[in-house]
């Protein structure tokens, strides 16, 4: 065995040699199951270990931490792409956005690597992880429903669910204290959204907490604690059977496949009650997702040449889109929050902008037509913009070569790429290359606030046409992301309502406060630095990794009403 690897690895060197980049080696490769189950105790190493020394002595590890790596090792290497060679075989990391362009619309030559996302098929097949005709099945299905008129409801159903969170805001005080921005608001927040316009699903508001979902009789997990309890262990889900996870010591494994049962009940549920419904009511004119599905499922109104969807593939596509579309707006508004409350002075340019959109006009008269371009194409998009440059939920992506095949770097260089190769797209690195993006701070020693991407954080560069070459955070070519103004209409709603009568400010630690009125008296000046700091920090130190990134470390903040900011 160990003979085999060894010539498997040297096999690849070999190629790489061929290939004209450099390359490092890899004990893990990212198909591996033992790549996921290394990630922890990796990313732990890396904080007992200066990250500076792990990178001389392994590249590989960035695989492990691609987010928190950055750019710094492929400046280390002195290259924008490189090989690293594994015994499973190999994968090529890169930020070269020339090269990366090729990769993402070459969709003969580079496919989805669809036996790692095969992880996503635990309830049935699904759209990210399928190739082909059965890609092309799922995509023309669903693509229909991305259209003006869900995006309008989109629009309408985020500042409906925003107009209840700032009412909330406006009566108590106590509730406008957020710990943790995305399991408190952002998740809850976007759940709805996403329920209502999926699955046309109210769910259920407590009477107390206009964030809080009540579970419905025959339930013992509500809506959002269901799904959450599925995406936060889903490569447990994916890789242990379910009923060693039922007998399973540890109460997270017991949360898990509770999880995961109560998720597939609700779904049978949704589905069952849109079945019953369409079949007393036939002929749908203009069908939203889930009757889509349901509708591709019924073998007597399929169309000619399209194959009827099996039950697993619906349950298996009410799964990954919800997945895909819930997860990634949640973190990313998590973050513009996060960002917004670090810059004060980001928050006032955002107030006056929205001022001069949309005036002293009642919410209701908000125009998904005219307003979101105007929003969207002014400073508001810009701190999305930027908020996905520097923490896009998803570090990286990745394509598999399909054939033996060849492509050009920014350089004008041709390299060889073999087949079977996975080309991981660094998209934290290219967010932070200096070569795309100009720096708006001075660059520092290598402390860790230093490192913090926050620092970086200039939205105004959106507003300049040159920066904005390197940016496709809904990926391109034919697997573009199908939610790309699904998620930019419903952040639009979300954050025009809640800026436009609140802000956010960082609350101080507790300790700094004592230090600050203590008998050596910092002042006020001294405690909000020190909370800008704190924050800083955590928006680098402070990273959680499920499949993608999200703020694990948390940053208090208050929303206090607009004209009482100060
Ligand atoms: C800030 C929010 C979002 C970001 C940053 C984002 C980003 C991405 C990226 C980078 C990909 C990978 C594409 C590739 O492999 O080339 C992707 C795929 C996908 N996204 Fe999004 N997305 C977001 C929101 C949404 C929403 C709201 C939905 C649904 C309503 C959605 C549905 C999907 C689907 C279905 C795919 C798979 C496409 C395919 O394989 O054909 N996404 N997204």
């Amino acid at each position: 065995q160990i003979c085999i690897l060894c010539w498997n690895l040297g096999k690849q060197v070999q190629q790489a040699r061929c290939s004209g980049l450099p390359y490092c080696l890899s004990p893990v490769h990212v198909m591996n199951v033992a790549y996921w189950f290394l990630l922890a105790p990796m990313v732990a190493l890396d904080r007992s270990i200066s990250m500076k020394r792990v990178q001389k002595w392994a590249p590989w590890t960035v695989v492990l931490r691609i987010w928190q790596a950055g750019y710094t090792v492929f400046r280390d290497l002195g290259t924008d792409s490189f090989f690293l060679c594994s015994p499973s075989g190999p994968m090529l990391l890169t930020c070269d956005v020339h090269l990366v362009k090729q990769v993402l619309t070459r969709a003969h030559d580079f496919h989805a690597p669809v036996d790692v996302l095969g992880l996503y098929n635990i309830y049935g097949p699904t759209l990210a992880a399928s190739e082909g005709e059965q890609w092309r099945l799922y995509r023309r299905i669903t693509t229909p429903f991305f259209n003006q008129k869900t995006y309008g409801k989109v629009w309408k159903e985020s500042l409906d669910k925003a107009e209840r969170l700032c009412a909330q805001w406006s009566h108590g005080n106590d509730d406008a204290r957020v710990a943790d921005v995305k399991e408190q608001l952002m998740s809850k927040l976007n759940l709805r959204v996403i329920a209502k316009i999926f699955y046309d699903q109210e769910l259920p508001y407590d009477a107390e907490n206009a964030m809080k979902d009540a579970a419905p009789p025959g339930h013992a997990l509500t809506f959002s604690e269901a799904i959450n309890a599925v995406l936060s262990q889903l490569a447990t889900v994916f890789s242990v059977p379910k009923w060693l996870l039922a007998r399973s010591p540890f109460e997270s494994h017991k949360k898990a496949c509770q999880g995961f049962v109560e998720w597939q009940q609700y779904m049978v549920e949704m589905r069952n009650s849109v079945q019953s419904r369409l079949e007393s009511a036939k002929q749908k004119e203009e069908p939203y997702f889930l009757e889509s599905l349901v509708i591709a499922s019924d073998t007597a109104s399929s169309r000619d040449g399209i194959r009827p969807l099996t039950e697993a593939e619906v349950l298996g596509n009410m799964f990954f889109y919800v997945m895909a579309g819930f997860d990634t707006t949640s973190t990313t508004l998590s973050f513009v929050f996060l960002l917004l409350a670090l810059y004060p002075s980001v928050q006032t340019q955002l107030q006056q902008e929205l001022d001069r959109v949309l005036g002293p006009r009642a919410t209701c008269t908000w125009d998904a037509n005219k307003d979101v371009p105007d929003l969207l194409n002014g400073y508001l998009g810009a701190v999305i913009s930027e908020t996905l440059r520097l923490y896009h939920p998803v570090s990286w992506y990745a394509r598999k070569a399909v054939r033996d095949t060849t492509v050009t770097t920014a350089s004008g260089a041709t390299c060889r790429i073999p087949n079977d190769t996975i080309i991981m797209i660094d998209v934290a690195a290219i967010g932070r290359h200096p070569g795309y993006w100009s720096p708006s701070t001075t660059p520092g020693d290598d402390t860790s606030i230093e490192q913090s991407p926050a620092r970086d954080f200039n939205p105004a560069r959106w507003l300049d046409p040159t920066d904005k070459a390197a940016a496709f955070p809904f990926s391109a070519g034919h697997r573009m992301c199908p939610g790309k103004r699904f998620a930019e209409v419903e952040m639009c709603a979300i954050l025009a309502r809640v800026f436009s009568q609140f802000s956010l400010r960082l609350e101080a630690n507790p300790a700094d406060v004592l230090e600050a009125e203590g008998p050596t008296g910092h002042g006020k000046a001294w405690l909000e630095q020190r909370s800008r700091e704190r924050a800083t920090e955590a928006l680098y130190e402070g990273m959680g990794f499920g499949h993608g990134i999200y703020p694990k470390m948390h940053v208090p903040f208050r929303i206090v009403p607009r004209t009482k900011a100060g």
